[in-house]
């Protein structure tokens, strides 16, 4: 039966489909009445994509949630409730882990009562709305009908979200992959940039506009940003995007082997080419070819590039005829190349083809909480990886991420969340369900604390300088506790190793 107090709650809503709303606002807006109207602690509303559900709103749950990512065959609990006709309830001494244990807002505590319901579009499913609590007999009283009753209003607010955004066509995508989603047994879910500070959705904005047209872009930025992610997401949302996406590291190859693999050979060409080989430009013919580092081509490659990016015609190596390509080249650089064209290191004319889009990635200090969101997606690749139940930040731990600079960015997160949770295992209770991450395992108190307060008992020194002593001290520590092995050096410290051994070279602790 429906309730005065459930109307009263749902009619709010119901006039909200058909007011213009930002998306994230109308399953902010639903999960609150949920919560207002049904006994829980935290609610949460979660997208099927895949073999994977992700969260598109939370309330009561870490703001980590929301980066989450939660591999349906993993989580039983989500599995039942996505492939059940209407609400479950599961009883409250029910074995099976919960996706949100430890996750609960400030409390480390183990959900006792859990309760969700599919949201079906049509007969399809399309996610699953879930509500836990923290004892274990919040929900008894609970009329299932009332939870049915929100699912059905996220079904249609999703619908709304939908028909308004014109995305008839990801509506048709997103069926087939929810149909299909027992057949997908995917091993990650299909890479999305994840964010929501106000400089990520501007970068959302810049990748929709640019994305859906043939301009070459420079994507620049720190590194570690999530450049190649970007280029990904770029050919993504062109129309080239059931074509190839190529990928060359330009800085990985000798300028020998750049130029076979960029431009293809014929046998003979150079001994060793025992057979034709068609390049990376060929490859990509009708779709993007992703030159990343491309401030490392030599003079002479830039100059040949340039000349197939003006006429779209290409010699293999060893050749005289020419191949015709149709190719959209997006290229990366953690380079200031203007500054390397003045320098005379790149040509000004190749810089120009290049940047006929500009697209700058910010640096991870400038996304705010977008840490916590990128956290909570590492964590639960870590805590899959592990075989753990739970792995969860504490508060003094959300605090120092967010206090931290993050010179590697998202890169350096994501190796210092997989090195804290290794940690924070070794010295849990065995065969804890819950592990939790704290500030001290995260070690960051000291980098942090010397990025942020510079000692100022000595004389004045300039910027470079110190950012230069600064860096060559943290280099020569890693050094040593990885006993000169430069590979690990750079994967502690979220660089290439190219970089690395550039920078250690400049610094004057490698050979140049
Ligand atoms: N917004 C994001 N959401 C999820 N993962 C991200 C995001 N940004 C970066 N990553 C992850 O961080 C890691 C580093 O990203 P990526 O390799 O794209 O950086 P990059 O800028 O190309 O680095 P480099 O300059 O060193 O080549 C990758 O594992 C990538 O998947």
């Amino acid at each position: 039966m429906i309730t005065k107090s459930l109307l009263q709650t749902l009619v709010p809503l119901v006039d909200d489909l058909a007011r213009e709303l930002p998306d994230g606002e109308r399953y902010r807006r639903l999960l609150e009445a949920v919560r207002a109207l049904l006994p829980c602690d935290a609610a949460a509303l979660l997208r099927l994509d895949g073999g994977w559900l992700l969260p598109l709103a939370v309330d009561g749950l870490s703001h980590d949630t929301l980066g989450r990512r939660f591999k349906v065959s993993e989580h039983p609990r989500l599995q039942q409730l996505l492939e059940a006709p209407g609400p479950t309830r599961f009883p409250p001494d029910s074995p099976l882990p919960d996706p949100y244990d430890g996750l609960i807002e400030g409390v480390q505590l183990e959900v006792h009562d859990c309760m969700g319901c599919p949201v079906l579009l049509g007969d399809t499913p399309w996610g699953v709305l879930t509500l836990d609590a923290l004892d274990k007999e919040r929900f008894s009283s609970v009329d299932l009908a009332d939870l049915q009753a929100f699912a059905s209003l996220a079904a249609a607010t999703v619908s709304v979200v939908q028909r308004m955004a014109g995305l008839a066509q990801q509506f048709e995508a997103e069926h087939a992959r929810a149909e299909s989603y027992r057949a997908l047994a995917e091993e990650h879910p299909a890479p999305t940039l994840i964010g929501q500070s106000p400089a990520h959705q501007r970068l959302l904005a810049d990748i929709a506009t640019v994305g859906n047209s043939d301009l070459t872009v420079l994507i620049t930025g720190e590194t570690g940003v999530g450049k190649e992610l970007v280029a990904q997401a770029l050919h993504a949302a062109s129309p080239r995007a059931s074509r190839p996406l190529i990928s060359l590291n330009c800085a990985a190859l000798p300028e020998s082997l750049v130029e076979s693999e960029l431009f293809g050979h014929v046998r003979g060409a150079f001994s060793g080419a025992v057979a034709d080989r068609r390049g990376k430009f060929e490859l990509a013919d009708g779709g993007t070819l992703f030159l990343d580092e491309v401030g490392e081509l030599s003079l002479s490659v830039q100059a040949k590039l340039l000349r197939v990016l003006q006429g779209g015609q290409l010699q293999r190596l060893g050749s005289d005829r020419e191949h015709r390509v149709d190719v959209r080249v997006i290229a990366a650089t953690n380079r200031d190349l203007a500054q390397e064209v003045r320098a005379g290191r790149y040509r000004a004319d190749f810089y120009h083809r290049l940047s006929v889009y500009p697209l700058p990635v910010p640096p991870l200090c400038e996304r705010g909480h977008d840490v916590l969101l990128l956290a909570g997606h590492f964590l639960e690749l870590n805590r899959s990886r592990l075989g753990l139940g739970s792995l969860r930040l504490d508060a003094d731990a959300q605090a120092a991420l967010l206090a931290h600079r993050w010179p590697g960015n998202v890169r350096e997160l994501e190796h210092l969340i997989a090195r804290s949770a290794l940690k924070a295992m070794q010295g849990a209770a065995p065969r804890a369900r819950i592990v939790s991450l704290t500030a001290a395992h995260l070690d960051l108190g000291a980098q942090t604390a010397t990025v942020d307060m510079p000692a100022d008992t000595t004389p004045p020194v300039d910027l470079r300088t110190s950012l230069d002593d600064h860096q060559r001290q943290r280099i020569a520590d890693s050094l040593q506790r990885h006993q000169g092995n430069w590979a690990s050096v750079a994967r502690e410290l979220g660089l290439h190793r190219a970089n690395l051994v550039r920078l250690a070279g400049r610094l004057g602790l490698r050979k140049q």
